[in-house]
């Protein structure tokens, strides 16, 4: 349950977290196969009850560091129950281009009677054609389609609440994001921020049908400030975009546009990069000097202007006004480090300047960060990371306090 007392705000990466959005992985993992992983963007076929244990345990580690945990099933069904947001989460469901025109109708009429709960879980594990619910008549793609194809495609991907939307100030902006596995999420994340009783009043940054952006991608380096990767997943355009809206909105001065490699490896920023202090991130070391960064500010006449190319650490400290950006050096060999790099060492989640959450496996990393006088707390994702995703990933921060 999240204080409601507060309103949502996050200006930082590393201010103490008060709030957060998880999801906890449901039915939606049970779809995947060795057929369809690699087009739902998992790389193996986690175990389903083990993944649900160590998101449990994930969960237990922020709420017994004082983080309320809004889980995100809760939140949509708890926002479904809203007679406008059901018939919007059936529109969502239902692709007409898909199931064609009768049986898309005939799925409308049977999801406009369905409980908020069991729309929600429609929503999130989608349905196959033998889930659908019988109906007179034949239908051409109902007898065309194998009974175990999806009429209504899962989000296995919903665990990374990270990348779907993300709170700058006291704004949401929800993605829009670019994988065809992903891009109903927009949709989900819409529904949950409309209607749920405790977002209804929040305001919008940025229009979920914007550009790609990933929040994977979008870092508050400091109040005021952000960087933004382009790569796989966010656009140039969608970080001119993003960086357009702050500004009008008065609630960011500079925006760091970071080119990212385009491959699965480094998919988002928060892939090579994350913070772990104030004044400080870990990042992969083939990163730390190949990483350039265009800056962007306001003309203060409502267009934007871009310098650089600048080395990042160069322009990240000069627009978060310290002297140096630190690199926690995890000084590991080439080979330790791209292991552990794809394995999410650098995705680490900070609960307050100088603790964060990582990956357990990768214990190289996490030595050296606590060499550093990083405090790590460490969590099981044997399961959890066979989406690609460390503790960054699968949390969206609602609330963390100033600095
Ligand atoms: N911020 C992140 O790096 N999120 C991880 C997303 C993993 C997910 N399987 C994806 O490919 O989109």
């Amino acid at each position: 349950m999240i204080d409601e007392t507060t309103p949502p705000r996050v200006d930082s990466e590393v201010g103490p977290l008060r709030a957060v959005l998880l999801h906890r992985p449901g039915n939606e993992l049970k779809r995947l196969t060795p057929r369809n992983n690699d087009q739902l963007l998992f790389d193996s076929i986690p175990w389903v009850d083990r993944a649900q244990d160590e998101h449990d345990a994930f969960a237990e580690v922020l709420r017994g560091r004082g983080v309320d945990v809004l889980l995100l099933a809760d939140a949509l069904r708890t926002a479904l129950e809203d007679d406008r947001a059901h018939a919007a989460g059936v529109h969502a469901a239902v692709d007409d281009r898909r199931l064609g025109g009768d049986l898309a109708d005939s799925l409308r009429s049977h999801l406009s009677g369905v409980s908020s709960a069991g729309l929600a879980e429609v929503l999130m594990a989608g349905m196959t054609f033998e889930e659908l619910p019988s109906a007179e008549g034949a239908s051409l793609v109902r007898m065309m389609n194998h009974p175990h194809d999806f009429a209504v495609d899962p989000l296995p991907n919903l665990l990374f609440t990270r990348d779907s939307s993300v709170w700058i100030a006291d704004r949401v902006a929800i993605s829009s994001l670019t994988m065809p596995a992903r891009r109903r999420e927009t949709a989900v994340l819409d529904l949950i921020y409309a209607y749920h009783p405790q977002f209804r009043h929040a305001a919008r940054a940025y229009g979920a049908h914007s550009a790609p952006i990933e929040g994977g991608d979008v870092m508050l380096l400091a109040p005021g400030v952000l960087a933004i990767g382009v790569g796989e997943r966010t656009t140039a355009a969608g970080a001119e975009s993003l960086a357009r809206s702050v500004f009008a909105d008065g609630i960011a001065h500079t925006v760091l546009a970071v080119p990212i490699e385009q491959s699965r490896a480094t998919m988002h920023l928060d892939t090579v990069c994350t913070m772990v202090d104030a004044d400080a991130v870990v990042m992969y070391p083939l990163a730390r000097d190949s990483l350039t960064a265009f800056t962007l500010r306001p003309t203060g006449d409502g267009g934007v202007k871009v310098a650089g190319p600048a080395p990042f650490l160069v322009a990240a400290a000069e627009a978060m006004e310290i002297d140096r950006l630190r690199v926690i050096d995890t000084g590991l060999d080439p080979v330790t480090a791209e292991r552990e790099q794809w394995d999410d060492g650098n995705n680490t989640l900070a609960l307050a300047p100088g603790v964060v959450v990582g990956y357990e496996r990768n214990v190289e990393t996490n030595e050296r960060l606590e060499a550093a006088g990083i405090e790590v707390l460490p969590i099981a994702g044997s399961e959890l990371g066979s989406g690609r995703g460390g503790p960054r990933c699968m949390s969206c921060p609602v609330r963390r306090d100033p600095l």
